[in-house]
């Protein structure tokens, strides 16, 4: 655990610190032969520090099968782990297999705070999953635990990658002058021909139903489609697990829609996705679901169970339970 898991801003800190390791093995982003402004390259560069902050592309520290150490704030190893597929016991391989992660941060006066207690939860390959609780149960931490924005101080944790981190707020997303320039930039960390830039940046656009955007001035798209140049962004680089932090907070309902079904069309295959939400009605995307309540995963499985239990609970709570 770092001192910078301190507090939210704290936080922020660790977020660029992942993310500049993942971007220090970059390319040039000079290869780049899109329609960009005379000034890309200066632009480019200052983008990347906001990009680094805000839009976390790859995380690369933690390979598919690789051993995590993790230790705690004195340095002792508390746990380790990141293992294959076959520890599990179903056929279908799995995207994540975490068991029993906790998270511990340090408060402003220094005081331990525990955020996760022990969360375990499998995601097959190639579905979307969404994940559920009330306010503070520990979500969004849980997701950068998973990303790697954030080191668990206990539990075991296999993760495909690469792995992308996608904010809830859409003018955090997109740093680029245009759709098509955006979501070439990370590519900029790869080695790649001119040729190869612009194939992915076409697919990735198409797929999230964003193609005849490409040249649009980013300052004119709606949220959601901020949003969904944020994910063509991701699957450009090849990412495997979209990590998905409330992403339809500040979207109108048509908007709310068009994420939803770029989502549901790009995940399958070797993308996998793990969506943060307070919606039921979005559990209907899903192929499953996990529940959290005070830092733990209190169920995880079919999106008919986890329905079941949020409405008992509900009736329990009086509506009281955070989920709108
Ligand atoms: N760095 C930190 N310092 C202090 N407390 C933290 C820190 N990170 C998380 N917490 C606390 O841990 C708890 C879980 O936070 P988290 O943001 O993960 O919850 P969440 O379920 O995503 O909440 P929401 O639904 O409101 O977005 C909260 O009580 C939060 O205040």
């Amino acid at each position: 655990m770092t001192q910078s898991c301190a507090s939210s801003t704290k936080v922020l800190g660790d977020v660029c610190g992942v993310s500049r390791r993942c971007c220090s093995s970059a390319g040039s982003l000079a290869s780049v032969s899109l329609p960009l402004p005379s000034n890309f390259r200066s632009l480019s560069h200052g983008s990347n520090r906001i990009r680094q902050q805000l839009v976390v592309p790859l995380c690369r520290e933690l390979p598919v099968g690789r051993l995590l150490v993790q230790r705690n704030p004195g340095g002792q190893t508390l746990a380790a782990g990141v293992r294959s597929d076959a520890e599990t016991s179903s056929s279908t391989p799995v995207a994540i297999n975490a068991r029993d992660l906790g998270l511990t941060v340090l408060g402003d006066k220094g005081e331990e705070i525990v955020v996760l207690r022990g969360c375990s939860l499998q995601i097959p390959e190639g579905q979307l999953w969404m994940l559920l609780g009330p306010n503070g149960c520990g979500k969004s931490s849980l997701l950068k635990v998973l990303t790697g924005l954030l080191r668990p101080n206990r539990g075991k944790l296999y993760i495909v990658g690469p792995r992308s981190f996608v904010f809830q707020n859409p003018d955090h997303q997109v740093v680029m002058p245009t759709a098509e320039a955006d979501v070439a930039f990370g590519l900029g960390n790869l080695v790649l021909s001119d040729e190869e830039v612009r194939t992915r940046v076409d697919t990735a656009l198409e797929a999230v139903g964003m193609s005849e955007y490409a040249r649009r001035p980013v300052q004119t798209l709606s949220g959601g489609q901020k949003q969904r140049v944020a994910i063509a962004g991701a699957l450009a680089e090849s990412s495997r697990m979209l990590l998905l932090d409330e992403l339809t907070t500040f979207l109108d309902e048509e908007d709310q829609l068009g994420v939803l079904e770029a989502v549901r069309k790009v995940v399958g295959g070797s993308v996998t996705a793990l969506w943060v939400t307070h919606r039921l009605e979005e559990l209907d995307y899903a192929d499953g679901a996990v529940y959290m309540e005070n830092g733990r995963v209190v169920l995880s499985g079919s999106v008919e169970d986890v329905k079941r239990y949020i409405r008992k609970q509900q009736e329990q709570m009086n509506g009281n339970g955070g989920l709108r």
